[in-house]
């Protein structure tokens, strides 16, 4: 599927403050929806405010260590959307001394995900902030992970575009624990040097490492789930519980699926390309 890329794209609703009045008409403590019913709940109609030109609005889906961040970040630059990771959201909850930060890290610890309440909470608060600031779309990246999460983001607003990044599940492991993030300048690099060979009828695949500069080389950090026993349980809950949101979004029509080629050289351009981009910026850049 390629994707329109005219920069305005349909009228919109105030998704921050409607984010909020869901979570107050609906209390989600009390309503567990099954991927089935989920399908099926359309019936009842919320607002929509606001008819007024937007840009993009779009989703990034994808296995831990996939490259979600990276590309989504490197997109965000050239459409000028802000970058909204629950991923980051969770971690400066996790950096911070609030309330639920002790909560946070035995969760994201063992691999698990974070409660819908909680992450719908964090997202809103960004969205929030984000308006107020006079931001216009968005790149979702991390979110949603779970039906009831895609289910109540499909309620409160338009989104345009999905894009599941895909990669096999060996490089997988081998990226998130090659992953380092700058503790000054929170850029993220990756030291593993990929080298895989063709298997069961998956393609052979090389990624050369992203090493950082000179300045960020004695401040890099690991994150403390990215350990080969946690990442694994990160892929496994993946698999249960955000790959029916690949099917929710491709019964809608909106899932463009792109299967990485290799590392940034390769896959930047192609991206791209599937999305009808052009950057003459990056595509010049794009080995640096
Ligand atoms: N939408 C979400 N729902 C539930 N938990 C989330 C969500 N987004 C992030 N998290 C929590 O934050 C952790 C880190 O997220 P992220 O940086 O997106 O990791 P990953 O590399 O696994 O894609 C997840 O393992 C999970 O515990």
């Amino acid at each position: 599927m390629a994707a329109t890329m005219n920069r305005v794209f349909r009228p919109t609703s105030s998704y921050s403050s409607l984010f909020n009045q869901l979570i107050k008409i609906r209390p989600l403590s009390t309503a567990a929806v099954t991927s089935s019913e989920s399908l099926n709940t359309s019936s009842q109609s919320y607002p929509r405010a606001d008819p007024k030109p937007r840009n993009v609005q779009w989703v990034f889906l994808g296995c831990p260590g996939v490259g979600k961040g990276t590309y989504a970040s490197r997109l965000c630059s050239l459409l000028g959307v802000p970058h909204i990771a629950t991923g980051d959201l969770v971690r400066e909850e996790l950096a911070s001394t609030g309330p639920l930060s002790t909560q946070l890290a035995e969760i994201v610890n063992q691999g698990k995900l974070v409660s819908d309440e909680i992450i719908i909470s964090l997202l809103s608060k960004r969205l929030e902030a984000g308006e107020s600031k006079g931001e216009s779309g968005f790149i979702l990246d991390g979110f949603p992970r779970t039906i009831r999460q895609a289910e109540i983001l499909e309620e409160v607003t338009d989104i345009d575009l999905v894009v599941n990044l895909k990669l096999r599940e060996d490089v997988l492991l081998e990226k998130c624990l090659g992953r380092r993030i700058c503790n000054q300048c929170g850029k993220g690099f990756n030291v593993a040097s990929i080298n895989a060979e063709e298997k069961n009828g998956l393609p052979a695949m090389s990624m050369a490492p992203l090493l950082p500069p000179p300045h960020c080389a004695s401040k890099l950090i690991t994150r403390s789930d990215d350990t080969e026993l946690v990442v694994k349980e990160r892929l496994r809950v993946y698999n249960e519980k955000s790959q029916p949101v690949e099917d929710f979004y491709r019964s809608r029509g909106k899932l463009m699926e792109f299967d990485l080629p290799g590392g940034i050289p390769e896959s930047w351009p192609k991206l791209l390309d599937a999305l009808n981009l052009d950057d003459q910026e990056h595509k010049q850049s794009a080995a640096a």
